[in-house]
C-alpha cells in the first residue's frame, strides 16, 4: 500500500539536525518524490549528502531569517516540516534577540513563504519549554506557536494548513544529559546531577517523528498535537544508566542550572480543557472565537478550573527498570553498550 508520503515533495527546515536527518530518511523510505533540506551549514549538508546518498534530496543553503532564501526553497513544495530553531537554553539567554530572529521571525517567514508557494501543510516543531516559559528559548518558541496558530485565525480560507507539535526532551539528542552521563560513566567520573528530584518528559527521536507524521496526516488549521510522554526524575535516569552499563558510580549533585525549571509542562489546564484526547496524543484546537473580550469575561470557562496541567511532576512516572527498558530501545544506547567500557568501574 502506498503511504501518504509517496510521490510527494517535502521541505525540512533545519533539515541537517537530528530530527531532520531522521525525518528525511523516513520520507525517502516511504517513497517521497523530493526532500528538500534548508539549512545554514554547508559542512553539515555535505556530511548528510555522504550519509544518505539519494538523488531525491536537494540541499538549499539559506537561513529562515532570510525570507528570500525560504521562498526559493519552498517553490513547488507540498509539505513543510519546520524544525529550524535556536534551541540551546544558555545561548538564547545571552542572545535573546537572536532567538526572536530565528524562532519567531524565521517561523513567520516559513509560514508566509509556504502560503505564497501554495504549500498544503506546514508542521512547526515546538517544545515543552514553550509552556509557562522561564527562559528566552522557551519564550521565543511560545511566540512561534502563537505565530503558527494565528495563521488559522487570520486566514480562514487559506489553502495552507499550519499546525504544530509540542514535545519534551528527546532522549540522546545532541548536547543533552544522556550522552553526557554516558561520557562520564565511560571516564569513571561521578555523574553530575543537577537535582535528583527534577523531572523531564522522555521521548525518543522515533516518537517525535511519529508525532510529526500524525500532525501531517490529521492536522487541521491551528491544531497543536502533544504526545502523552511519560516522565522520570533525573536521579532515576542516572541510576538506570549506571545499571545498564553495570557500573556503580557516585552522583555529584551540582544544583539547578540557570534558566531551568524543576519540572516541565507539556499542556496547560487551559489547553486541556478544550483538547481532544486521542489516547497517545492530545489535539489542542486553536481558539477561533473573535477577540471579543466581553464575551470571555461574561461567559467564563468553567471547564478550566476542573483540569490540571499535564506536567512532568505529575505525569505517569517511569520506574528505574522502565527507564532502562526505554534506554535499551535507543539505537545510540545500543551502540554505546556494544562498545567496551575498558578502564571504567
Ligand atoms: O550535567 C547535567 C546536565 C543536565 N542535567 C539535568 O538533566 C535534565 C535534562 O537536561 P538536558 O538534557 O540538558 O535537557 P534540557 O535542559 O531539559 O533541554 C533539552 O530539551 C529541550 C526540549 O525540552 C531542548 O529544546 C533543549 O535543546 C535540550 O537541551 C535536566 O533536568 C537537567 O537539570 C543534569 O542533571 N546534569
Amino acid at each position: 500500500m502506498k503511504s501518504d508520503m509517496h510521490g510527494r515533495r517535502f521541505l525540512i527546515t533545519g533539515g541537517t539536525g537530528s530530527f531532520g536527518r531522521t525525518m528525511a530518511r523516513r520520507l525517502l523510505a516511504l517513497g517521497a518524490a523530493e526532500v528538500r533540506v534548508l539549512s545554514r551549514d554547508e559542512a553539515k549538508q555535505d556530511a548528510m549528502r555522504q550519509e544518505l546518498r539519494d538523488e531525491r534530496i536537494r540541499y538549499h543553503l539559506g537561513d529562515v531569517r532570510d525570507y528570500d532564501s525560504v521562498v526559493r526553497a519552498s517553490r513547488d513544495v507540498e509539505y513543510v516540516f519546520h524544525a529550524a530553531a535556536l534551541k540551546q537554553v544558555p545561548s538564547c539567554e545571552f542572545f535573546p534577540v537572536e532567538a526572536v530572529r530565528t524562532n519567531v521571525l524565521g517561523s513567520s517567514n516559513v509560514i508566509n513563504a509556504a502560503e505564497r508557494a501554495g504549500v498544503k501543510t506546514v508542521v512547526v516543531l515546538s517544545t515543552d519549554k514553550a509552556v509557562r516559559p522561564v527562559n528566552a528559548m522557551g519564550m521565543s518558541k511560545a511566540l512561534m506557536e502563537k505565530v503558527a496558530r494565528s495563521h488559522a485565525r487570520n486566514h480562514p480560507g487559506s489553502r495552507t494548513t499550519v499546525c504544530g507539535v509540542r514535545y519534551g526532551n528527546v532522549m540522546y539528542s545532541r548536547g543533552s544529559v544522556i550522552p553526557l552521563f554516558i561520557d562520564q560513566l565511560r571516564e569513571g567520573r561521578p555523574l553530575t546531577v543537577t537535582d535528583p528530584g527534577m523531572t523531564r518528559f522522555m521521548m525518543s527521536l522515533a516518537d517525535s517523528v511519529q508525532l510529526v507524521e500524525h500532525a501531517f496526516a490529521h492536522g487541521r488549521p491551528g491544531d497543536l498535537f502533544i504526545r502523552k510522554a511519560p516522565a522520570c526524575t533525573i536521579g532515576d535516569l542516572a541510576v538506570a544508566l549506571c545499571n545498564l552499563f553495570g557500573i556503580t558510580l557516585e552522583l555529584e549533585v551540582i544544583g539547578i542550572r540557570h534558566g531551568e525549571k524543576f519540572s516541565e509542562t507539556l499542556a496547560t489546564a487551559e489547553e486541556l480543557a478544550h483538547a481532544d484526547d486521542f489516547g497517545e496524543y492530545f489535539r489542542v484546537p486553536v481558539d477561533t472565537r473573535d477577540l471579543n473580550y466581553a464575551l470571555f469575561f461574561d461567559q467564563g470557562d468553567p471547564k478550566v478550573a476542573r483540569t490540571d496541567d499535564f506536567d512532568s511532576a505529575s505525569a505517569p512516572r517511569l520506574s528505574v527498570p522502565e527507564i532502562e527498558a526505554l534506554l535499551r530501545t535507543l539505537p545510540e544506547v545500543q551502540a554505546e553498550l556494544t562498545r567496551s567500557l575498558v578502564g571504567v568501574g
